[in-house]
């Protein structure tokens, strides 16, 4: 989409953003990508100018990504049924094959392909490199999938140190060399807390929290995590939402000073939330 700005008004817009650009230039932002914003090829392409426009600006960007709809896909194609508990995927051996095709092949080769051709420098690993995610089997019944033992953040920083864009699939692995799938969320809030990054954005499919789920003119644009207790509570944070909202708890009780649930399906979402003053999803934070 492009506009009829003058050339005045640009260099305004430009201008606003600069107190933004110095708060977060040198600050961690983790950013969890997945889902159904992941499927869209030109909000995908927005995403990735989002990122490589704030590395040029120099926000040290780590992007953790998912990709269960690839997953599916390829599953699908093979005559394999996807199966579920709790929202994971009942992971058996030729599915942690699939899994480790999809997530470490295909959709990490694609997001740093994208990031370069924006101009950006991205290197790609998964959570086996370098010993980034140890993990152990969450629950025999699910096969496996990985509950995250421990996080080596050091590669990350690393590559954050020497100027690259880190893209992170959330395959993870054990001491005996066994490969695990881990939720992109999960994945992505340990990194976060392990990091001890300024700002984490989850991507999801709906505006943030929401007061009704239902009705996106309820969303609660921030909230303290002893808010979110509450809610749960209540019972107005529920279904998919839970598990989410316990990423952010997570990742705030393990140093991360701000968690943003934001909708992955609006375009340039990540940069109105850091760059400008209007915000974008809910904003989770300690207090
Ligand atoms: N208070 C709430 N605000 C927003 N969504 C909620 C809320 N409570 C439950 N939900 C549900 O959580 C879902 C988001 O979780 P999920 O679909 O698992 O996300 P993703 O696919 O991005 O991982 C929403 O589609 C919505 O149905
Ligand atoms: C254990 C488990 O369920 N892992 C997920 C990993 C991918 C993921 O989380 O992808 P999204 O972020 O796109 O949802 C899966 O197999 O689908």
């Amino acid at each position: 989409m492009s506009y009829s700005y003058s050339n005045a008004e640009r260099a305004q817009i430009l201008v606003e953003a600069l107190p933004y650009i110095k708060k977060h230039s040198g600050k961690i932002v983790v950013i969890k990508y997945g889902g159904n914003a992941m499927i869209n090829e030109t909000l995908k392409q927005q995403v990735m100018e989002d990122i490589v426009l704030l590395w040029h600006v120099g926000v040290k960007i780590v992007l953790v990504h998912g990709g269960g709809p690839e997953i599916n896909d390829l599953m699908k194609r093979l005559g394999k049924k996807a199966e579920f508990v709790d929202g994971l995927r009942v992971t058996d051996k030729e599915t942690i094959d699939i899994v480790q095709m999809v997530l470490a092949g295909k959709v990490n080769n694609t997001l740093v392909n994208l990031l370069q051709m924006q101009g950006g420098n991205a290197l790609g690993l998964s959570g086996a490199d370098g010993h980034l995610i140890k993990c152990k089997i969450k629950d025999p019944r699910l096969g496996f999938v990985g509950e995250v033992t421990e996080v080596n953040e050091k590669p990350v920083l690393d590559l954050l140190e020497k100027g690259y864009i880190p893209v992170v699939s959330t395959v993870g692995c054990d001491d005996q060399g066994n490969a695990y799938n881990i939720n992109g969320d999960t994945a992505a809030a340990c990194i976060a807390g392990a990091l001890k990054a300024e700002t984490f954005i989850l991507m999801t499919d709906v505006p943030g929290i929401l007061r009704d789920k239902d009705d996106d003119k309820t969303l609660i644009p921030a909230v303290t995590v002893a808010e979110t207790k509450r809610l749960k509570e209540e019972g107005v944070i529920a279904g998919g939402m839970l598990p989410k909202v316990k990423c952010c708890e997570d990742a705030i009780e393990k140093g991360v000073k701000n968690v943003i649930i934001m909708d992955g399906r609006v375009p340039h979402s990540i940069l109105m939330e850091l760059l400008t003053d209007e915000g974008a999803g809910t904003m989770v934070t300690g207090e």
